[in-house]
């Protein structure tokens, strides 16, 4: 699989691939400040909560590194390089706790030799980075059995390979299903208005040569009507501590359309998208777009010049329509504010 993201640690460069250009392009942005990462992340040329967070601890290394070559104090200019970081996309969790994690090492070893803090957050960074693809296996193991042998899952969006550091979480229980030869038929809606499932999904699943049908997004409901769906598995940017989940536009429709048809939906997301400090789903901000994402198409104006337009990247799904929380850590089951609060806080 082509990978989303590496860092050379001898020049100091993160090197993102630009996915605003796949399938049809395959080129890598490097980043060398962390202005240069906040941008990549709001611009979409990574995108996907784990990828998101795995960038953004990068950026705060380099981050660290040009507060090194600052005649400011290197604490106040942390805080500069962790608030940019912070406001390049506000819905995705795992941004925030990869800033968190980071925050914590660089204030552990401020006071150390300038060397041994820049190390130290260096280590951490990479550390996020190779955890981030050893959880998207684990959830796979996890997750794979709960699949249909030989049955229809449809997948929404991107949370493969290219959402993450590796493997992916949504698509990761597919890879884990496929491989452990349960036969699934793989569908994937288009996910406009960014096509990250007709640009990213059906890339990365023909890749592997994983079969996988395309679908426009107002195909979903008359497909589970002809019985071809029996499970959905997508991804997740936030998860309240009730088991709301904020995911890609569209989520929602499909889940309910699910429950009509009596198909479980599945959720796989690692803890670190699960955040207890919120209740429910209501806190969840949502970000807003672009209009020209929804009146363009790949740099075509293809809607009336002039129409208003509501473009909200993400959308809740309320717990009761969520059949199952695939994590890093187990499955999670209602009633989720007990079952997730015990995942999240066991080793
Ligand atoms: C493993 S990725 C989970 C989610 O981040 C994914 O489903 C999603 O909604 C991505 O949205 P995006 O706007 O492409 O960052």
């Amino acid at each position: 699989m082509t990978e989303t993201l590496r860092f050379d640690s001898s020049s100091s460069e993160l090197h993102l691939l630009d996915q605003r250009i796949l399938p049809h392009q395959t080129a890598y942005i490097r980043c060398r400040t962390h202005g240069e990462v906040a941008d990549a992340i709001t611009t979409m040329v990574v995108r996907g909560a784990p990828a998101i967070g795995v960038a953004a601890a990068y950026g705060v290394y380099l981050g660290a590194l040009e507060a090194l070559k600052n005649q400011e104090s290197i604490s106040h200019t942390m805080e500069q390089v962790f608030a940019l970081l912070a406001a390049s996309r506000p819905t995705a969790v795992n941004l925030f706790w990869a800033i968190e994690k980071m925050r914590r090492v660089s204030e552990r070893h401020m006071t150390a030799d300038p060397q041994i803090w820049r190390q130290a957050l260096l280590e951490e960074a990479l550390r996020i980075h190779a955890d981030d693809v050893e959880s998207n296996r684990r959830m796979g193991a996890y997750g794979a059995p709960l699949l249909p042998a030989g049955g229809g899952v449809l997948t929404h969006c991107n949370a493969g390979a290219l959402a993450t550091a590796g493997y992916g979480t949504a698509l990761g229980v597919i890879r884990s299903a496929v491989s452990a030869g349960r036969g699934i038929q793989v569908y994937a809606t288009e996910t406009r208005p960014f096509l990250q499932g007709a640009r990213l999904t059906a890339f990365e699943l023909l890749q592997d040569n994983i079969p996988v049908t395309l679908l426009c997004d107002n195909m979903v409901g008359s497909l589970m009507a002809q019985g071809k769906i029996q499970a959905v598995v997508v991804g997740a940017d936030r998860i309240a501590a009730n088991g709301d989940t904020a995911n890609k536009i569209g989520t929602y429709t499909i889940a309910i359309v699910a429950k009509e048809h009596g198909i479980p939906v599945y959720i796989a997301a690692p803890c670190s998208t699960i955040d207890l400090q919120i209740a429910s789903g209501d806190q969840i901000v949502i970000e807003q777009r672009d209009p020209a994402e929804v009146t363009h198409l790949q740099g075509h104006h293809i809607a009336a010049a002039g129409v208003q337009v509501e473009n909200p990247s993400f959308d809740v799904t309320p717990a009761r329509f969520i059949s199952a929380i695939i994590t890093d850590k187990g499955v999670a089951y209602p009633p989720y504010r007990e079952t997730l609060a015990q995942l999240v806080g066991s080793d």
